[in-house]
Parts: C-alpha cells; sequence; structure tokens
C-alpha cells in the first residue's frame, strides 16, 4: 500500500517561494489501477517523481508497505519494488534494448523469447529492435514503448507510467492498453498512470485530478469524466456560453 501524508512541494524563485504541490494526502491500495490526471503544470508529474524519489517533498511524508520511505533515494526506493517511466525517458548510447531488458528483469541469462514477450505487450517486433541501442536513432514513441517495456520486465511491485500515450501511434495505444487491463486483471502490479486519454481513465479503479497542486477531484472514471469536462468548460466562458446555447 502507498501512502502519501500531507506532501507539499515547493521550489524558490527570484520573486518568492513558488508552491508546486499543496498538503496532498492519498492512499493507493495494492494491485489498483490509479490515473492521475488534470490541466498541464498541475504538479502530476512532481507527485510521481515524489514517489519515486527523484524529488524530495518540502514537508510531508511517504509511506511503502507501511516503511516510511520519505528519505529514501531513488536505487532504495527501485529496491523496495518501485519504478517510473519517464514522461520523457532518456537514451543510453552504447546499450542495446536486449542489454536494457536484462539489466530491467535482474536476470543475465534473459532468453530471447521472454526479451520478444515484453517486447510484443508494447507493439514492438523483437527481431527489428534486440540488436539496436537505446540511442538518438530511435524515434520518440520508440523509445517511450521501449522504456515501457523495461518496466514491465522488472516487474515492480508498483509501476509509475508517466504518459505513456505520448508519441505513440494508434496501434501500439491499443496493445499497451491491452498490457495495462492484463496486468491490472491477473491482480499484478499496483500502477500509477499518470494520463490524458479517456481511454486510459476508462480503464482506472480511481481517477485522481490533480491540478494547482491540489487534489481537485477522486472518484471512479465514470464520476470524474463529467467533472473534468465541467473543469474544461468553466475554464472557457466563450465556450461554455455556446454549449450552454445548444
Ligand atoms: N524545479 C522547478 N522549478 C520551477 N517550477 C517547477 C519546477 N518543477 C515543476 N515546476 C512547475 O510546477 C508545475 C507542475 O509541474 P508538473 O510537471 O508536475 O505538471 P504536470 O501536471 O505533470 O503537467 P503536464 O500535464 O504538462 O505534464 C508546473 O507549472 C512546472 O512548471
Amino acid at each position: 500500500m502507498l501512502e502519501l501524508k500531507s506532501i507539499s512541494y515547493s521550489v524558490q524563485e527570484s520573486t518568492g517561494e513558488l508552491g508546486i504541490l499543496k498538503d496532498i494526502s492519498l492512499t493507493i491500495d495494492d494491485h489498483r489501477l490509479v490515473v492521475f490526471t488534470g490541466p498541464n503544470g498541475g504538479g502530476k508529474t512532481t507527485l510521481a517523481k515524489i514517489i519515486m524519489g527523484l524529488a524530495t517533498p518540502t514537508s510531508g511524508q511517504i509511506f511503502w508497505n507501511g516503511q516510511d520511505i520519505t528519505s529514501l533515494d531513488i536505487t532504495s526506493r527501485a529496491k523496495l519494488g518501485i519504478s517510473y517511466g519517464f514522461q520523457q525517458p532518456p537514451r543510453f548510447k552504447g546499450l542495446t534494448v536486449r542489454n536494457l531488458l536484462t539489466l530491467a528483469s535482474g536476470d543475465k541469462a534473459l532468453s530471447k523469447d521472454q526479451c520478444c514477450q515484453y517486447l510484443t505487450k508494447v507493439g514492438l517486433c523483437a527481431n527489428d529492435y534486440l540488436d539496436r541501442e537505446v540511442d538518438v536513432s530511435l524515434s520518440g514513441g520508440e523509445v517511450k514503448r521501449i522504456e515501457i517495456a523495461s518496466i514491465l520486465a522488472r516487474n515492480s511491485q508498483l509501476m509509475i507510467f508517466d504518459e505513456p500515450e505520448a508519441g505513440i501511434d494508434l496501434w501500439s495505444f491499443s496493445r499497451l492498453t491491452e498490457t495495462f487491463e492484463q496486468i491490472h486483471a491477473t491482480g499484478g502490479a499496483t500502477m500509477i498512470i499518470i494520463s490524458h486519454q479517456e481511454r486510459i481513465i476508462s480503464l482506472a479503479d480511481e481517477v485522481v485530478v490533480v491540478g494547482d497542486g491540489t487534489i481537485r477531484h477522486r472518484g471512479s472514471a465514470e464520476d470524474i469524466l463529467p467533472k473534468i469536462l465541467a473543469d474544461t468548460l468553466s475554464g472557457c466562458p466563450v465556450l461554455s456560453k455556446e454549449v450552454q446555447a445548444r
């Protein structure tokens, strides 16, 4: 179980302190699929980075399976079974896709078949990619899918995906959503997926709308989708009037 207790995060700007996350408390039970969504700049990625240990909260505590992990670094959290897929994944010159999957799985003897299984889950063919380097020669969508495959290979207890849909074509996106559904249906990892995609939001047990550094709404996809729409319209008076006039 993941517990966030009164998490705040602020940065020092020339004009003073800027609050990015404001007193966020949230509990996520095991095997749940939770989607963080909300407006750009609302604080979703910052919250995910705080869970992974890539950013340190200004105040508040994070508990993972009852253990206070607030002061643990990213490596220690990875060892405890937490993994994170970046919105814009890093590239690793000199490292092949097979090397990356082998490292991620922790199994030095990871077979081609196993690599193929992970790559298929993200819509890639092992024959085309296993010996490619994870460098700038890969497209944005390819590197994104390879990173997601490496998270699947890690087989973590908590998987955090930051906008997995970004830059991914429709066919691969469809394969990816099936993969998330499968992991969820088989009681696999707890998943936090940051997404703006209705299809992914609809898979969630719980949707958390993060806006302006706070949790604006929480609930089922059914309950939350109309609220998102209302929020969107209220931000644009012209559009609201037009819609009301229909
Ligand atoms: N180190 C920092 N210094 C200044 N501002 C920051 C810093 N880190 C984050 N921010 C700001 O905090 C806000 C939240 O950023 P964050 O990336 O968490 O948003 P997000 O909800 O993930 O957005 P998006 O949907 O666009 O990915 C943004 O306005 C961002 O510019």
